[in-house]
């Protein structure tokens, strides 16, 4: 069926969902908060500061006007960095069409309420907000996706019709998308990986190999997958596409904006010096902070984490770090592994 959706945010990300769902034959209109940026989309029909070399077909409108954006729109999709999530919802809510379905696709946890998006929607809306609300996430680096390769994600919603919506709006012959109704996990699998590949980025810039990398990566699902059992989340979601899936891209492909500020950082660049580097947003910088303080209110241990913190932080040299994290006192691979079985197949979709 055809439908009108409305993007907010022009990112990398923003621009290769608009692409996609043009590709498919929906109406899309694409908010910019950036004047000139809408000016050149326009006259090249290129997004050439976050996606450059993916032509924008005509099918997507790009526009300042957020309330032209969001007129009579079927689906709003929210495509801003997380920590502009609650504000640019905000922004959204007088023009929000009644029964539109609302995705966010941003992976971050808010640095100073430590919520997830959808708990920060929730108080921005209402918990009745969350039936239409879906979080899509999963391993999809924008410039593949822009580039129309094989890719494949969750839609996660409490909502299984909503879910199923968002499933059937984005599939197509490169696209594929599973549904899930563990919102916590999937959104906590999306922001937390983003730690882990700024880890991986690190050790690569310091030198070291894929032992390292594999290590950092097994062991870092294993403190992700702990910090979200305890929070609620379905531990098996951390074996699927938005856990260890988006884990592998994230910590290994050099499209990732957190591996290479990662591997900047290992090089011996400041985080500024970074940051600036990679020019988009690194969203594990914020998140680091977040989990950080998510380990010590739900009293979980998250090593990795914490020695990331204090590089980002505390300016703790990155070679330290990782000397820190091969002496830690011996420990059992297995013990929280037991943990967490018996919590297995507890959550469900509401209907
Ligand atoms: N780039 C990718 O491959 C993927 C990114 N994501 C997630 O999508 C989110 C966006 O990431 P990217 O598109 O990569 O970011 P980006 O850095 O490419 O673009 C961010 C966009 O948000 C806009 N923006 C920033 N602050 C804003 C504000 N306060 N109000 C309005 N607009 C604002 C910027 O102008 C820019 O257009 C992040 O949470 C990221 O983790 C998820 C999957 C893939
Ligand atoms: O989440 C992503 C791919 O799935 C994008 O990761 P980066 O933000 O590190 O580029």
């Amino acid at each position: 069926m055809f439908r009108k959706i409305g993007i907010l945010g022009a990112g990398s990300w923003a621009t290769a969902i608009a692409v996609l769902l043009a590709h498919k034959g929906f109406s899309v209109r694409m908010w910019s908060i950036l004047p000139d940026q809408v000016d050149e989309i326009k006259q090249t029909r290129e997004n050439s500061s976050f996606l450059p070399g993916v032509t924008i077909p005509p099918g997507v409108e790009v526009l300042v006007d957020m309330e032209r954006t969001l007129e009579d729109v079927d689906v709003v999709i929210y495509g801003v960095p997380s920590h502009a999530f609650r504000q640019v919802f905000r922004q959204s809510m007088p023009y929000l069409p009644g029964s539109a379905v609302l995705v966010n696709v941003a992976k971050g946890i808010e640095e100073d309420s430590l919520c997830r998006l959808s708990q920060a929607l929730a108080q921005e809306a209402g918990q009745d907000m969350l039936e239409r609300f879906v979080v899509l996430s999963g391993p999809s680096h924008a410039e593949e996706v822009g580039r129309l390769v094989p890719t494949a994600v969750v839609a996660s919603s409490y909502c299984l019709s909503s879910a199923e919506y968002v499933q059937d709006l984005f599939m197509c012959q490169y696209f594929r998308v599973y549904t899930n109704p563990d919102v916590t996990g999937i959104e906590l699998g999306g922001a937390l990986k983003n730690i882990i590949a700024l880890g991986t980025g690190v050790a690569d810039g310091l030198g070291y190999g894929d032992n390292t990398k594999a290590a950092l990566m097994t062991r870092g699902l294993a403190e992700i997958s702990r910090l979200g059992f305890s929070m609620g989340a379905n531990p098996l979601t951390f074996a699927g596409l938005a856990g260890v899936g988006d884990l592998i891209v994230t910590c290994t492909s050099m499209h990732s904006r957190n591996r290479r500020a990662g591997i900047a950082i290992g090089k011996g660049k400041s985080i500024d010096e970074a940051l600036a580097e990679v020019k988009m947003v690194v969203e594990g910088v914020r998140t680091t902070r977040a989990a950080y303080s998510l380990a010590r209110r739900y009293g979980v241990e998250m090593p990795i984490t914490e020695q990331i913190y204090r590089v980002l932080e505390e300016g703790l040299s990155p070679d330290i770090a990782v000397n820190n994290l091969m002496t830690r006192s011996k420990t059992h691979e297995m013990e929280e592994v037991a943990r967490v079985a018996g919590a297995m197949g507890k959550i469900r979709f509401s209907e």
